[in-house]
């Protein structure tokens, strides 16, 4: 699998209420080998922050993030076509007004020849069971297969990783197992932000985030069992 290192990475912003900045990630120094990673922690502790730096949708204020050794600040686009992101909300990606033109959208840099472009985005949709729906509206879909129509878009690219942040969270309990399957089926490395704790259960390594930083890392149950007493203790 592609290392995934943060060297001392911190994420400030701009806060005018305080009059300066806050950190929203203190400095976090990891390096992450495993297949499937999740990130769990409560509301606004972080997760989102620390899975954008790894295809550098958010950029460190200080410290580094690299993908197989490519700092995501200074080769972003290379490190962009590595690592495909999801973001919870599929509307946020899905742009296109039909599912093959969406995947065709995903597909305009790699394959520039516009009839193989079709074939590959029909062949994409047809893995993810969406062969019937290619000329469908996107706004036709059911909230599970719009999720998987964003999946199929990031993973026609073949990306060697993929970041999911929150990929169920719309989801009913039928696609949230839909998509979980596919999620852990993917050859590809997974960087997966999730609330479901059965989901995360299924990861090789888990990261609890609270308050801006990375207070657990270990073997999914251990991690689980720290977040609940975290809560639990309030
Ligand atoms: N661009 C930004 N400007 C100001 N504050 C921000 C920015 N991005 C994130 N934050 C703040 O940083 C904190 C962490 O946000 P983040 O989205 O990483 O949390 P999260 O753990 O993913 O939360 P959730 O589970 O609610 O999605 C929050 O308090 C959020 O309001």
């Amino acid at each position: 699998m592609p290392e995934i290192r943060f060297e001392a990475a911190e994420v400030r912003v701009e806060s005018p209420d305080l009059g300066g900045s806050r950190t929203i990630l203190q400095p976090t120094t990891l390096s992450l080998t495993e297949q499937r990673i999740g990130i769990i922690g409560s509301n606004g502790s972080g997760k989102s922050t620390l899975a954008r730096l790894v295809n550098g949708l958010v950029l460190p204020s200080a410290g580094t993030v690299t993908v197989d050794g490519l700092d995501v600040a200074r080769r972003g686009a290379e490190v962009r076509r590595r690592v495909g992101f999801t973001f919870t909300d599929p509307a946020a990606q899905l742009v296109m007004p039909t599912c093959v033109e969406d995947v065709e959208l995903s597909l305009r840099r790699t394959v520039k020849d516009r009839v193989r472009r079709k074939q590959v985005a029909l062949e994409t949709l047809a893995r993810f069971g969406l062969a019937e729906r290619a000329e469908v509206s996107v706004h036709a879909l059911s909230g599970g297969q719009r999720q998987l129509l964003a999946l199929a878009g990031v993973l026609a690219i073949e990306p060697e990783v993929l970041v999911a942040d929150e990929p169920t969270t719309l989801l009913d309990l039928r696609n949230t197992r839909m998509v979980g399957d596919l999620l852990f089926s993917l050859p590809q490395q997974l960087v997966l932000v999730t609330h479901d704790l059965d989901l995360v259960r299924r990861c090789d390594r888990v990261l609890v985030v609270e308050d801006g930083r990375v207070c657990f890392d270990g073997d999914a149950d251990a991690a689980v069992k720290h977040y609940v007493r975290t809560v639990s203790e309030g």
